[in-house]
């Protein structure tokens, strides 16, 4: 059996590797040509799998994206080819859901602020969205939901509209899939309109897709209302973000807010246990024999954590601040956007790390021992 992997998936030997023949590739630059022999084909957000690329994959089988989002594949012609897909929902959430948090404590550190005591409003309540309130609700903070879609389903969490959000929110965080249909598309959902009722101050993250914003609106507003800061994973044509917004921006980086090691492992094991169910299989490997010790593993938690020792900590797990002076040294072209993606040291999650049983769970001080386990932290 053909297995065709993008070179930039991790463990796929240690799953795969006993499964079939596999061939690593340049999922950006994948060609029709590389693919037509393939059985399987497992790929990321940079490879379009259309007709354009598969029309001619005869014995094509199964496609796995180990990503959240699925807007690169075209599953109705996958399904009119019978080809199985999947995507890895949930994967990374953890990692985006603690990106988002941490370039809040970032922010609030660069400012002299605190983020403790500010509203935050999620735009988009699934699973990445989800897993940033649940580090901010652990943290105190006074989160609002707007997701029309699960609000119309019955989820039974309380949802705000977005003019709410707006108005507000002093943090706005976007976890919405890119649609260009419908009556909740999300393509420019920050068009110049929506960006002139920003209130003062406020603080924009964008870790889902880059076109939520329109991001020439974004820089002649930006440009305008320096009062309010971005934090900016994502951008309109990728890999080749606007330089005049990067230089817009406090924190940003080349699409990695799902880059933790742990959420890396866990899309390759989601696309192996579906190969394995779609042809019988046991699953007769584990996650978590994958994902290799943590330099610092354990911790000794004061029970009277201060904001910036709580950013102190994070900063073990994911230090913001080198993905950002890295970033505005390589983004000006196309291949240095991708470079360091590839070469991104994957960071870990806050689970990573467990407290030293010598805490005090009694304490009552702000920041407590509870408290971090909330956040994640085993
Ligand atoms: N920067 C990165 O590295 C990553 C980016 N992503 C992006 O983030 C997106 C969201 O990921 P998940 O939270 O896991 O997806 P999800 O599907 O679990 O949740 C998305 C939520 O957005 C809601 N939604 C859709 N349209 C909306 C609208 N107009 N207003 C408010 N809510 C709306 C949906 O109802 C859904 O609950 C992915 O589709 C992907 O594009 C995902 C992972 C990593
Ligand atoms: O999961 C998603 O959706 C994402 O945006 C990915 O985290 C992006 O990573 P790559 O698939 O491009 O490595």
């Amino acid at each position: 059996m053909k297995i065709i992997a993008d070179e930039n998936m991790p463990y796929v030997d240690a799953l795969f590797g006993d499964l079939g023949e596999i061939e690593y590739v340049n999922g950006r630059t994948l060609s029709p040509e590389q693919v037509n022999d393939a059985d399987v084909l497992l790929v990321r957000s940079v490879t379009k799998v259309n007709a354009g690329l598969i029309a001619h994959a005869h014995k094509l089988k199964f496609v796995g994206s180990a990503t959240i989002g699925t807007d690169h594949v075209d599953v109705d012609y996958l399904a009119s080819r019978n080809i199985y897909f999947t995507n890895a929902p949930g994967c990374n959430a953890t990692a985006v859901g603690e990106y988002a948090f941490i370039a809040m404590l970032e922010l609030a550190q660069r400012f002299g602020e605190s983020l403790a005591g500010k509203v935050v409003g999620i735009v988009g309540a699934g699973n990445t969205g989800t897993a940033a309130a649940k580090c901010l609700q652990a943290y105190g903070l006074n989160v609002l939901l707007c997701d029309p879609i699960k609000a119309q389903q019955g989820d039974k969490r309380e949802f705000v509209s977005l003019d709410t959000i707006i108005e507000q929110a002093d943090i706005i965080s976007l976890h919405v899939p890119i649609t260009k249909d419908g009556e909740h598309k999300t393509w420019y959902l920050f068009d110049e309109a929506r960006l002139n009722q920003l209130k003062p101050n406020t603080w924009l993250l964008n870790c889902c897709r880059g076109e939520v914003i329109d991001n020439r609106a974004l820089i002649r507003f930006k440009q305008q209302r320096d009062d309010v800061k971005l934090v900016l994973d994502v951008w309109e044509g990728e890999p080749k973000p606007m330089a005049e917004l990067v230089a817009l921006t406090e924190f940003a980086t080349p699409h990695i807010a799902g880059y933790s090691l742990e959420g890396k492992a866990r899309g390759t094991f989601i696309l192996y246990q579906k190969w394995c169910e779609l042809v019988g299989l046991a699953v007769d490997k584990s996650l978590t024999s994958l994902l290799p010790a943590f330099q610092f593993n354990q911790i000794v938690s004061q029970s009277d954590l201060t904001e910036s020792q709580l950013l102190k900590l994070s900063r073990l797990v994911y230090d913001l601040r080198d993905d950002d002076v890295t970033f505005r040294g390589c983004c000006s072209t196309a291949a240095g956007f991708d470079l360091m993606r590839k070469n991104h040291t994957y960071r870990r999650e806050y689970s990573a790390i467990s407290l030293a049983p010598s805490v005090d769970y009694l304490s009552d001080d702000v920041i407590n021992p509870s408290m971090l386990h909330a956040l994640g932290f085993n």
